[in-house]
């Protein structure tokens, strides 16, 4: 049917419908109009002819152009008394300017809208006017328009997705799915961080550190190369947004683009501006240049492969090169919240975070895939956020507008939100679907087993809108470990809390492909090592000294194996882990008889509601008790290796904390 057009007084005439002779009576039901009749004989039924003369009139009598929220003249600030035009033009500039060539005189011409959608000549923004007209020293490039898709609705990405990028297709539920390239995961062995005299002194650098440095120069080097790339295209896609919930710590971030793919990613994963913020939005305080599709030069220092993710604080930029994942985009700016918070004496933290109905709030820390997602979206309680977050003085609030979940062997009966969370406006990365029918197939790993999809955070019916909560009742620590060895779940004191904080372990199982059959260990700092700035004690202290206040309580649960290691036992039943969580939440388990455990020194609960008692203590579980003791002294020697760079550290004021910390950890 064609869409109503709007007859100027704010009623629609109807094109064509049924709607015709029937309105709203008084009552609000609809009121049936019996037809005057004309002539007794026969019932007239003509419906109005359309309001177009062709064919092309009748398809642009179809797209109305969207009303403003706001009465232009109603606009305060700088952008008031402005017509539509000027804040186009405005607006332009400001990404004229993003994508100015720094060894040039100009940025390139810039115009607003689909190449596909113009045809008479673009009208040109031209550069800022503190740039001069281009001489004859300008360069075909500086000759060429490109297009600037700003700020797509989900709608009009999907349509320049599927039209234009490879492996974009609407599967049966509405959801977009994508292929990311050759790369399904983050390549941080590609992640450079541009070391100047400040950064120096702030960051950590050296063994254990994310943070690979690279000079000034070579990033600009960089940088270029991804902006002439980006220059080059006939379109490219910017997003303006918001990241963190809290309105006094926002961050205003930029995100230039050449696949829709990525656009419709950022704009699930950021905090997703309204219309009226969007006129006022100004200039970003952070820009990233995605040219994923484009390699870096291997002949440029410090660059060891053809992909190159670079975060230049001082500049507030980041460029990417050879690399299509969407999810570095969104850790990148991670981790420049991870710098930038801690500066005002928030913490920023790799956690998902969830809220009872009484306003009790929990954190769920976690490295990739041990439940952070899962867990916090919980039918039973309110879900602000699911991945990255940020504990002021104020409580806690979400940085992202969206949610990130692991789809591989998604199930609707396990994880039904997440389920239904996945249709239209949902990208689904490198999921494998039927041809025919478009239905996924979640079990299928043939592109990768880091399956994903990205959705806005309202998308899960119970979510906290604004995603900001009260200081947090309890701080999860989640830990899949595949050695079967560590309790389902323990409590934990302050030392212990911090010791496994630091420690931040899980244990994966290597890929079947590889033929290993042993669990790996992984120890990442603060559950989070890719993503930190400041040395992990820096965020310890922080959380020490916030949980302590507020008289947090620590947890550690076990999402991995239990009746054996990888291979013999198998994976927790989600359904006894979410029994355990719920414990955790009502304070159930805060009251409830603790023994210890040997080597980890763990207080581990006699009784949960809901799971059985035998596999609490995870020895019962194993036939093989011989097996058990022996694994279980094996985890312990690899978590005591890992901590050795970190004992002559102070954390915080306190000695004593530190040296509690340190006698913290296993045993034996
Ligand atoms: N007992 C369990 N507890 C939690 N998750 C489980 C359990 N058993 C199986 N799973 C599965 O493990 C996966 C946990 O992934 P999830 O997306 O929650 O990871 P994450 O911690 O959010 O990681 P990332 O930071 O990479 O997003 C899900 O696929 C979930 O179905
Ligand atoms: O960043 C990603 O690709 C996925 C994720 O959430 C993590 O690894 O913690
Ligand atoms: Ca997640
Ligand atoms: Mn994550």
């Amino acid at each position: 049917m064609i869409k109503m057009a709007s007859n100027g007084n704010g009623n629609a005439s109807v094109a064509t419908g049924k709607a015709n002779g029937v309105s709203a009576g008084r009552n609000g039901l609809p009121k049936i109009q019996t037809q005057k009749k004309q002539n007794a004989i026969c019932h007239d039924d003509t419906a109005p002819t359309v309001k177009a003369q062709t064919i092309d009139e009748l398809h642009s009598l179809q797209r109305k152009k969207s009303a403003p929220t706001t009465p232009l003249d109603g606009v305060q600030g700088a952008f008031a008394n402005l017509t539509e035009e000027e804040r186009h033009k405005q607006q332009l500039q400001s990404i004229s300017a993003s994508l100015a060539s720094l060894t040039r005189e100009t940025g390139p011409k810039l115009v607003r809208g689909d190449p596909a959608r113009q045809s008479e000549t673009p009208r040109v923004s031209h550069a800022p006017d503190h740039h001069f007209a281009p001489t004859f020293s300008a360069s075909d490039s500086s000759l060429k328009f490109t297009h600037v898709l700003y700020n797509l609705s989900p709608a009009e990405l999907y349509e320049q997705a599927i039209k234009y990028e490879k492996g974009s297709f609407i599967t049966s539920s509405g959801a977009l799915a994508t292929l990311s390239g050759a790369k399904t995961g983050r390549s941080p062995k590609d992640k450079r961080v541009v070391r100047d005299d400040t950064t120096e002194d702030e960051l950590w650098w050296g063994k254990g550190s994310p943070n690979i440095e690279m000079d000034e120069h070579t990033f600009l080097v960089n940088r270029e190369r991804a902006v002439d790339y980006l220059n080059s295209l006939d379109k490219v896609f910017v997003n303006d947004q918001f990241l963190n919930w809290d309105p006094e710590n926002q961050i205003k971030v930029r995100i230039v683009s050449a696949r829709a793919y990525h656009s419709l990613f950022m704009h699930n994963m950021c905090i997703r501006p309204t219309p009226e913020e969007l006129e006022n939005f100004g200039t970003p305080d952070f820009t990233i240049y995605n040219a994923g599709q484009f390699p870096c030069n291997r002949y440029t220092h410090y660059m060891t492969s053809s992909t190159s993710i670079d975060l230049n604080l001082g500049r507030r930029e980041m460029v990417i090169l050879g690399t299509q994942y969407a999810g570095e985009m969104k850790k990148g700016l991670f981790g420049v919240m991870h710098y930038l918070m801690p500066k005002r004496q928030i913490l920023s933290l790799h956690s998902g975070c969830n809220m009872g109905k009484n306003g009790d709030v929990a954190l769920f820390f976690g490295l990739s895939g041990t439940g952070k997602t899962t867990l916090s979206t919980d039918h039973n309680r309110y879900l602000i956020g699911d991945d990255e977050h940020c504990w002021s003085d104020k409580g806690v609030s979400n940085i992202e507008g969206g949610c990130y979940a692991k789809c591989i062997d998604l199930s609707r009966e396990k994880e039904p939100d997440i389920w239904n969370a996945i249709k239209f406006g949902t990208v689904l990365e490198n999921v494998v679907f039927d041809e025919h029918t478009r239905e996924v197939d979640y079990l299928d790993k043939s592109v990768t087993e880091n399956t994903r999809a990205a959705y806005p955070i309202e998308y899960i019916p119970n979510a906290k809108i604004p995603c900001v909560g009260a200081h947090p009742k309890n701080v999860i620590l989640l830990a899949c470990d595949a050695f079967g060895v560590l309790p389902p779940v323990s409590k934990l004191n302050l030392a212990q809390t911090m010791y496994h904080f630091i420690s931040g372990y899980t244990a994966l199982v290597a890929g079947t492909e590889e033929g290993v059959k042993e669990p790996r260990a992984t120890f990442s700092a603060c559950f989070g090592a890719a993503f930190i700035m400041l040395h992990p004690t820096k965020y310890a202290a922080m959380l020490a000294s916030k949980m302590e206040k507020h008289g947090a309580t620590g947890w550690l649960v076990n999402t991995g194996w239990s009746g054996g290691s990888y291979g013999a036992g198998s994976r927790m039943k989600l359904a006894y882990t979410r029994k355990i969580i719920d414990a955790i939440h009502s304070g159930q388990l805060l009251t409830a008889n603790y023994k210890k455990t040997e080597v980890f020194g763990l207080e581990i609960p006699t009784e949960v509601e809901g799971v059985p008692s035998e596999i609490l203590d995870p020895v019962n579980t194993w036939s093989d008790k011989k097996a058990y003791k022996e694994t279980l002294l094996k985890l312990g020697g690899l978590f005591k290796s890992n901590f050795q760079v970190f004992v002559n550290h102070k954390i915080g004021k306190d000695d004593k904390l530190t040296e509690e910390i340190v006698a913290a950890g296993p045993n034996f």
